[in-house]
């Protein structure tokens, strides 16, 4: 891959740390030919970008209309092939809503066509949401789930595929034949990826036993086997619902635990990723903190399908890694900024709460959920260091932020004057022009959507831009 060499101009801004952004109004960050940050200027207003050596000729993007950089979200958790459902879940809660939406939907990705129109558009609705990075769940099927890689790939997005493995507590037009079919169908996939994307460049595997409840011991302790020695990570949910807990208790009742039952299959190691994680005790939380495995945090599918909580302060206090996950379609949303928003009142109602969890320890601020939506979500999927902010020798994985026109300034995008000559935007940011810094981010987690998305990197090349974004 040879890029154009790349000089982004204007404000930026991404996390240091969990509760601090670095904000830098005015920057330069230089990305070489192969995508990556080669420096990173600060305090250069005015300063010809020519001034770095070797980068006299490079290309220039510069934001506009109170724009700034951020780093792209990395989505932990999404079920692609339930992208049609975004939305539809009625009162359910998860066992029946999985019956009632889910399974239908999922088996109807046996038709390569359909799955072909659902998957190239969830690539295109997250990547104008400035997802850069995204944790897929397919479905079982080998076809369609090899054709998600390849629509990843071809758009640009980087992903983690996954086929889902499920041998039980489905209809039996919906499930894995047997151990043995499960296995092979999961090396298929595996091997596909393989050939399309031979390093996982962008392209990776992820090995995906739906969950406890549709998986036997034999299937789980397989996948285990397959994780063990393959080493490509692993993805699953745990302790969504209190209904789901008590039957993996009966299912499983030689194990001590949900988080035991993956333990014991060798499911639970660094590379796992775990969603929901809301109604874990304190000793599950201790074994997947020894383990290092991970937690996808899926706010608002826990709200929509009433699962409960997560209690996202205490993991964070107790050291697990937390990242940010959409969940579609038990969450109703792709947009990652809509699921901060969530994360945030989540943890709000759990304050409001009496017991240990509560009290105002446990509301997250907008650079918290910013974090869990980027650095965090880069370690949860095990690519720290190479995802999720700007530093020099990072890959460029970004969004460019376009707030609009200050209100009132004549300047912009307005689509005119309305009714009472307002001039009232497309978008809903408002910025009023007194604004610090900070302030202009929280209304931008709050009140803003894809409008503000204008274009959207990975690995520096654009994967995404607005009609109004000019290269
Ligand atoms: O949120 C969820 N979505 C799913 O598809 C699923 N399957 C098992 N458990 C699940 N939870
Ligand atoms: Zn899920």
């Amino acid at each position: 891959m040879s890029l154009e060499k790349t000089i982004y101009v204007g404000p930026f801004v991404h996390c240091k740390s969990l509760n601090e952004l670095d904000i830098c109004t005015t920057g330069q960050i230089g990305v070489d030919e192969h995508g990556k940050i080669a420096f990173v200027l600060r305090e250069s207003a005015g300063q010809p970008t020519s001034t770095q050596k070797g980068w006299e000729n490079a290309k220039v993007v510069r934001t506009k209309d109170n724009g700034f950089f951020f780093p792209g979200f990395i989505d932990t958790h999404i079920h692609a092939s339930q992208y049609p459902n975004a939305g539809v879940f009625g009162n359910s809660t998860l066992l029946d809503w999985l019956n009632t939406y889910t399974f239908p939907l999922e088996s109807s990705f046996s038709d390569l066509k359909k799955a072909a129109r659902v998957y190239k558009r969830v690539v295109a609705r997250t990547l104008s949401q400035g997802t850069t990075t995204a944790c897929y769940y397919a479905t079982v099927h080998v076809p369609a789930t090899n054709l998600l890689a390849d629509i990843c790939q071809s758009r640009g997005q980087r992903a983690f595929v996954g086929r889902v493995c499920m041998d039980r507590l489905s209809p039996s037009y919906y499930q894995d034949e047997s151990v043995e079919t499960a296995v092979r169908d999961s090396q298929a996939c595996i091997d596909h990826v393989r050939r399309i994307d031979p390093h996982f460049t962008l392209i990776s595997p992820i090995i995906t036993p739906r969950f406890a409840p549709s998986c036997t011991d034999e299937s789980l302790a397989a996948m285990g086997k397959l994780h063990q020695t393959t080493g490509i990570p692993v993805q699953t949910h745990i302790s969504e619902n209190k209904a789901e807990v008590a039957l993996v208790r009966d299912l499983f009742p030689t194990s001590t635990s949900y988080t035991h039952v993956y333990d014991r299959a060798g499911l639970l190691t660094p590379k796992t990723i775990l969603a929901h994680a809301v109604h874990l005790t304190k000793e599950e939380r201790t074994l997947i903190k020894t383990r290092e495995a991970k937690i996808s945090h899926c706010p608002a599918s826990n709200t929509a399908l009433t699962s409960g909580a997560a209690p996202v302060r205490m993991m964070l206090d107790e050291g697990l890694t937390v990242g940010l996950g959409t969940d579609v379609s038990g969450g109703y949303t792709t947009s990652m900024l809509a699921e901060c928003r969530e994360a945030i009142f989540v943890s709000r109602h759990v304050a409001m709460t009496d017991g240990h969890e509560g009290g105002e320890e446990a509301k997250l601020s907008v650079a918290e959920v910013l974090f869990l939506a980027t650095r965090g979500g880069a370690r949860v999927v095990g690519l720290e260091g190479r995802i999720g902010g700007f530093e020099v020798g990072m890959e460029w994985d970004a969004q460019m932020i376009d707030l609009g026109a200050t209100v009132g300034s004549g300047e912009g995008d307005d689509e005119g004057e309305d009714e009472e000559g307002l001039g009232l935007k497309r978008g809903l940011v408002e910025i009023f022009g007194t604004e610090g810094w900070e302030e202009r981010v929280a209304k931008w987690v709050y009140t803003g959507d894809d409008r503000n998305t204008a274009a959207v990197w990975v690995r520096g090349k654009l994967v995404h831009a607005q009609m109004s974004f000019q290269a």
